[in-house]
């Protein structure tokens, strides 16, 4: 069995009465690119802010490459890249005096990953903080965290301002990393996102963990969406058969999302006069809302 490289129990975190995360428990192993996935103040942040020890848990643990994230966070840094969702920098350096201050921090001379990462994600490092956009912050803060070649890479919200171009080559290095052995939890409220890029994704709402699937598995389940017309007019209990969700009809127009044996499905269908027939993949989204709720 593969290592674990972040194992997380039972962690809780309330600001005050106000509950952050409660009894969160999940496992990451080496080599996994792992979701984690929920809306707006689901706890994302809050889990990642305590695995790095920038906030400490109300109760639970956690470790990574097996050492505490409490005691022990000192020397899980060195092997650690960090994006946090909202960077803040020197406004006033350079990208390049930014990204060398960085390096030093790790005593590492990462001038030529800075100058390939940079690079490829089109960051000029000449222009002054200051003057950047948010998306262009980002990648400052996406070299940042890769520079000094971390065995783990903890990913809050990586994409949020960043343009679809980029985004690819930023998935792209990520894969690389990837096969290079580098485990990556990545923080995501966009869920295409994450299905493009993670193996098995924790779903967090409200402060707890509700799920934690495989994707591709989630994927085989079986999750079709069906648009159909028949010749006449359908009953509307016809596809009454399990897991039917998002149910819409008219007359003998019909659109559902279905879950279960894709046989089933077939043979219903099959057997109704058809005028047109659509049959597609549902978003990860569409699963999440019918599905997860
Ligand atoms: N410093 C704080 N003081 C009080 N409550 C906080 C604080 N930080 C977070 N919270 C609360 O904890 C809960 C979880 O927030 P968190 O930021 O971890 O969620 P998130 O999933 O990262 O959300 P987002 O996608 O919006 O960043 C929310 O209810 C939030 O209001």
């Amino acid at each position: 069995m593969s290592q674990q490289i972040i194992e997380i129990k039972n962690l809780s975190k309330y600001y005050g009465k106000q509950m952050g995360i409660e009894d969160v428990s999940f496992c990451v192993a080496e080599g996994e690119i792992f979701g984690f996935i929920g809306p707006n103040g689901a706890g994302k942040t809050t889990t990642i802010r305590s695995l790095l020890a920038l906030i400490h848990p109300t109760a639970g643990s956690a470790t990574i490459f097996g050492k505490d994230c409490v005691k022990e966070a000192a020397e899980i840094a060195g092997e650690v890249g960090y994006l946090p969702s909202e960077a803040y920098y020197y406004e006033k350096m350079k990208v390049r005096e930014l990204l060398k201050y960085a390096a030093d921090l790790y005593q590492q001379d990462c001038e030529g990953r800075i100058s390939e990462l940079s690079e490829r994600l089109k960051l000029d490092l000449n222009r002054k903080i200051t003057d950047l956009s948010f998306g262009n912050k980002k990648k400052v803060g996406i070299v940042a965290a890769l520079l000094h070649s971390p065995k783990l890479l903890i990913l809050d919200e990586p994409t949020s301002g960043i343009d679809p171009l980029i985004k690819e080559i930023f998935f792209e290095i990520l894969r690389e990393e990837n096969k290079k052995g580098v485990t990556i939890l990545f923080s995501s409220h966009v869920l295409s996102e994450v299905q493009k890029i993670c193996e098995r994704v924790a779903i967090l709402k409200e402060g707890r963990v509700i799920s934690i699937e495989n994707i591709s598995e989630m994927r085989s389940v079986g999750y079709k969406k069906i648009e159909l017309t028949a010749s006449s007019t359908l009953q509307e209990s016809y596809f009454d058969m399990g897991s039917v969700a998002d149910y819409h009809q008219a007359g003998s127009s019909v659109s559902f999302i279905y879950k279960g044996r894709v046989g089933d499905l077939l043979d219903k269908l099959s057997a109704l006069d058809l005028n047109d027939v659509y049959i597609e993949e549902p978003s990860l989204e569409e699963i999440f809302l019918h599905y997860y709720r």
